[in-house]
Formats: structure tokens, C-alpha cells, sequence
């Protein structure tokens, strides 16, 4: 397999592998209609690494990576996973490559009428490549995987919100894939819990070898499960680089955000957020 197009990065590890990059966006662009989330939006994601998206509310964190299962197409730009692009790919390679993807959705869309083993046996099913006593195995492994072996027979209803978000978690990983993408995996969750889906991010990373990019609100959460950090802001990536770096920048929107001050005093600041919390402090 080729990754001419990747450039290669030091491990955000420290050490001194040097590793392909997997995942890449290059300058991307899209607009809805007159709204344009997207604006020459550029990010590396090297193998084996978890790279964390955060940024404001509504800024296109998920549709960037919608752009990397091909949920969504580019209106420019180029989208590259495991060496293949993907917004030009024929749909049957495009279906091979999503079955590399695990896909762990801001809300566990799970089938209510259906078991947990029957929801985390769907992918598998869907393939059609194994025997129903392999996709049992499967299953099993990938629910003990998130602590949660004995709920194979239950129904979604049953469990809590943040089983529900686990058995999500095992759906993606009874599939085995080199890539997951989580979309807001610990919201509204209470802290602990979140602590526990945080542990099976980084159990994915460490044990399973995927490389992985988390899009969440929760600074503590990107700590922990983050070897990389990026800021989206106004379409771009605005910062971006390992956990130890994100706190020693002196970028002022970053610092903003990863400390959660609701004003900025830094002179020259003229971005959206900034704009947005003076226009309603004229409001009050
Ligand atoms: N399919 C779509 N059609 C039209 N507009 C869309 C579509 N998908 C997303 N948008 C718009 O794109 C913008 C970015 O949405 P997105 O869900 O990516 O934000 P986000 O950064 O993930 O936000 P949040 O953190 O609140 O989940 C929003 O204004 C949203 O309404």
C-alpha cells in the first residue's frame, strides 16, 4: 500500500518511530447551501495515534469526519484514508474501505427492537463473511472488550445511557477496524462514566494498535484519550498538535477554549467567538 501523499511525523509518544499518516483531509471545503462550515480545512492523522477534534459548538467537527467514511463529499479539496481517496472512490471499494471504519455515532443509535448481541452482531452480518458461531465469538469478545459480557440478551431499553454508549463503542469494534471515528462519546454522561468510555478509547489505542479521532467538547476527556490535539475555528484547523504542546501555546483562541473563559482580552482578536460573546454582552 502506498502513502506517497503522506508526509511522516514523530510519534506524539516521544519516541522515535517515525509514522505514516492515515487519515488526511487537504484542504477541504463545504458549504450547505449558503452556509459554509468548511473553509480549506487541512489535518494529518498519523497511524496509531488519537487525534482529538475540538472547537465551538456547530463548527463542522462532524462533518469533517463524515467526509472521512464518505458520508459526505468535499465541494474541494481531498479526502485520504489507508492510502485510498476517498472522494473520488467507486462505491463497492468505498463499502470495502468503510468496513475498515468503526463509526461511534454522538448518539448510540441502537435498534430498540432488537438485542445488544443482535445490535453488535449487525455489521458482521452485514458483511457476510462469517459464520454465525464466529460473529458469536465475535460479539462476545467485543462486549467483554467494554466490560459488559452479560448483557448480550438484554434490550437497549434496559441499560443505562452509558452502557448504551459502550455497547456503540463494541458495534465498532466487533468489526475490527484499523480506524474508529467517535463523534461525542462521553455527552451527557456523568463524569464517571465518561472516565470509563475515556479508558476503552485509550484500551483501543494501546491494545488493539487503531488510530482513532475523538470529537469532543470535554477538555479533561481530550486529555486523557488524546495523543493529539486539533482546533477547528471558522472552517480551519487553527491549532494543532500533541497534549503536551496544546498547554504551553500562546494562541489566545485556543487558550480560550481548553480553559473555558467565556471573554478574551488579547488585543487583535477579531474572531467569530469572540464577536458573538461581545454582541450579546451588548444584549444584557
Ligand atoms: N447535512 C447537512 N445539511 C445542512 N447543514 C448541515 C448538514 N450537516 C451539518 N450541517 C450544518 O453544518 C454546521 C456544522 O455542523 P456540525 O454538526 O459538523 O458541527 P459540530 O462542530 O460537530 O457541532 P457540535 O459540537 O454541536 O456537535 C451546522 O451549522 C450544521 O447545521
Amino acid at each position: 500500500m502506498s502513502f506517497v501523499h503522506a508526509p511522516r511525523v514523530l510519534s506524539a509518544a516521544g519516541d522515535e518511530r517515525y509514522l505514516a499518516i492515515v487519515i488526511q483531509l487537504k484542504n477541504v471545503y463545504k458549504a450547505f447551501g449558503p452556509k459554509k462550515v468548511l473553509q480549506g480545512f487541512t489535518l494529518d492523522v498519523p497511524e496509531e495515534e488519537t487525534m482529538v477534534i475540538i472547537g465551538y459548538s456547530g463548527t463542522g467537527k462532524s462533518v469533517a469526519i463524515k467526509h472521512i467514511v464518505g458520508l459526505l463529499d468535499p465541494d474541494a479539496g481531498e479526502v485520504w484514508v489507508d492510502g485510498q481517496r476517498v472522494d473520488t472512490l467507486p462505491r463497492r471499494e468505498l463499502y470495502k474501505l468503510r468496513s475498515k471504519i468503526g463509526y461511534v455515532f454522538q448518539f448510540a443509535a441502537l435498534f430498540d427492537s432488537l438485542t445488544i448481541g443482535e445490535n453488535v452482531a449487525m455489521g458482521l452480518r452485514k458483511q457476510g463473511e462469517l459464520s454465525e458461531k464466529e460473529i458469536g465469538f465475535r460479539v462476545a469478545e467485543a462486549l467483554s472488550l467494554v466490560d459488559l459480557p452479560a448483557v448480550e440478551q438484554r434490550f437497549p431499553a434496559e441499560l443505562s445511557g452509558g452502557m448504551r454508549k459502550r455497547v456503540g463503542i463494541a458495534r465498532a469494534i466487533a468489526l475490527r477496524p484499523k480506524y474508529i471515528l467517535y463523534d461525542e462519546p462521553t455527552t451527557g454522561l456523568d463524569p464517571v462514566t465518561s472516565a470509563v468510555i475515556d479508558q476503552l478509547m485509550v484500551r483501543m489505542r494501546e491494545k488493539l494498535g487503531v488510530t482513532g479521532i475523538v470529537i469532543t467538547h470535554d477538555m479533561r476527556s481530550a486529555y486523557t484519550v488524546g495523543t493529539r490535539i486539533a482546533m477547528l475555528y471558522q472552517g480551519r484547523v487553527r491549532w494543532e498538535g500533541t497534549v503536551a504542546e496544546i498547554h504551553e501555546t500562546e494562541d489566545p483562541i485556543v487558550r480560550q477554549f481548553i480553559e473555558g473563559r467565556a471573554t478574551i482580552n488579547e488585543a487583535g482578536d477579531t474572531g467569530e467567538f469572540a464577536a458573538a460573546v461581545e454582541s450579546s454582552a451588548d444584549e444584557d
